[in-house]
């Protein structure tokens, strides 16, 4: 069978329409002063889409609070709904969500678009192999280049047809799922590359006929808090997840209830609003910061104190299970900032961009390492980050692993620069940090920051302008 290449879809697809407009290139908001404020944040991407699955897998309606609505979660609800689920928005802010008919063969070819967002082209598949049928999964260009191989594995060996209609191990990805359901009970992947693949295939195991074993076959799984979180997600909702050995995941079968979720704010997301309080010796709070959680953002909290800050967490007094979270920058004995360089971070995942950020404003010198499947994300971001770092006068050394930042006592002042995005919401707020201590940064592209958080410019401006976000 010739399998005929799919046509690109225009990028960007799926962004919310509320954006509004910023001008390109945008003028980075720098600050003379300290920033001082609250931000209230929107719901974790990651949470976000990982209910967005499991509510339209469930055996009945969810009802989502909280829910995140930016790119990457429009193009999960455009996904899921193609599958048969059935969203509602309310006028209350709860997400009603009518589950897709699992097990029900699909009535015509179905074609997702995964824009530039991985928990869609790597939770999708497996999702998709619920219902017999054909589905067709492209992206964005930059998409294209992102890593799939070892899904690709994974679908295969749970009974998928997967045609390649691209290059090897790279969407475009045309699925024949007709025999999936016959499929064995365990799978073999190497997740060296990404998280995603395991939770792509761990998500939706729930619904299949005996569940499923997923084992790691790799050197090391990048971002476990991620794998950590699919798992946390599944058991709150009373599936049974066992760990019966490290690297190895068994999802039992089993019912799905529908169910109602509150989503957490995105921690990740909370990077560059606290760190703006780092580089600028000021406070920033974030209320509602789970006492509790799986987001890999919850490192914040480890992570900014290498760099000099002071991070208290208040506790709700009446609701304990979250508090606010309050970062106070370092300030030197003349009152200006103090960002102290963090020596070695390891595995800093998706948190990268924004500590790159602080390591270009630190004193000393900072090593990122663990980094190298960052390669694979929106963009290869050591390149990136490296590119962006010399534009603004810094020459970062690029390893395989890891970046190595010198520290502005042996760089010297930063220059401003226009900085380039490459579809990257994380490399727009990385420049958006450095523009707080270099006056005349501006940013080509902002608006892909619509990716996870839409509202980004306007957040940041009131931020940084005193006013509370
Ligand atoms: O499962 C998830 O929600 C994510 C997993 C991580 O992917 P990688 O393991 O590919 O880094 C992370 O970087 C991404 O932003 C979100
Ligand atoms: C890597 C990221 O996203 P994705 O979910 O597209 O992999 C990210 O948000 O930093």
């Amino acid at each position: 069978m010739t399998e005929p290449t799919p046509p690109r879809p225009s990028a960007p697809s799926g962004a919310p329409s509320s954006t509004p407009s910023v001008p390109d290139p945008w003028p980075a908001p720098t600050t003379a002063g300290p920033v001082v404020g609250t931000v209230r944040l929107p719901g974790s991407k990651s949470l976000t889409n990982r209910l967005l699955v499991l509510a339209a897998i469930a055996d009945g309606p969810s009802e989502l609070r909280g829910a995140l609505d930016s790119r990457d979660t429009r193009l999960m609800r455009a996904a899921l709904t193609a599958l048969g689920a059935r969203f509602e928005d309310g006028d209350d802010g709860v997400l009603l969500v009518h589950p897709l008919p699992v097990g029900e063969p699909l009535a015509g070819e179905v074609h997702v678009d995964c824009g530039l967002a991985g928990t869609v082209m790597r939770f999708l598949p497996a999702v998709a192999a619920l219902r017999p049928g054909r589905v067709v999964l492209d992206g964005d260009p930059g998409a294209r280049e992102r890593p799939m191989g070892p899904l690709v594995d994974g679908l295969r060996q749970l009974g998928v047809g997967v045609t390649e209609a691209g290059e090897p191990g790279r969407l475009p990805l045309v699925l024949d799922t007709t025999a999936a359901a016959a499929a064995p009970e365990e799978v073999a992947v190497d997740a060296a590359g990404s998280s995603q693949f395991l939770s792509g295939l761990l998500l939706s195991a729930v619904r299949r006929p005996s569940g499923l074993t997923v084992r790691h076959t790799g050197s090391r799984v990048p971002s476990p808090e991620h794998v950590s979180m699919t798992v946390a997600v599944l058991r709150e909702r009373g599936v049974r997840v066992d760990i019966p050995a490290a690297g190895v995941w068994r999802v039992h079968p089993g019912p799905l209830a529908g169910f109602t979720a509150v989503v957490e704010p995105d921690l990740s997301n909370a990077g560059p609003f606290l760190a703006a309080a780092v580089v600028t010796g000021g406070t920033v709070t974030v209320p509602d910061w789970p006492t509790g959680t799986t987001q890999l953002g919850d490192r914040w909290r480890c992570i900014l104190p290498a760099f000099g800050a002071d991070v208290a967490f208040e506790v709700g007094s009446e609701d304990r299970s979250q508090g606010a979270l309050t970062v106070t920058g370092g300030v030197g004995e003349d009152g200006a900032p103090r960002v102290t360089g963090a020596g070695e971070v390891p595995d800093t995942a998706e948190l990268a961009p924004t500590v790159a950020a602080l390591a270009l404003l630190a004193e000393g010198p900072t090593r990122l390492t663990g980094i190298a499947h960052l390669r694979g994300h929106e963009t290869d971001r050591l390149a990136a980050l490296a590119a962006e770092a010399a534009r603004f006068g810094v020459e970062v050394k690029e390893g395989a692993d890891e970046l190595g930042f010198p520290g502005l006592d042996a760089s010297g002042p930063l220059r401003p620069a226009l900085a380039e995005t490459y579809h990257d919401h994380r490399m727009a707020t990385f420049a958006a940090v450095i523009g707080l201590r270099v006056p005349g940064t501006r940013v080509h592209d902002v608006a892909t920051t619509a990716k996870t958080m839409p509202g980004f410019p306007a957040l940041w401006a009131a931020l940084v302008g005193g006013e509370e976000a």
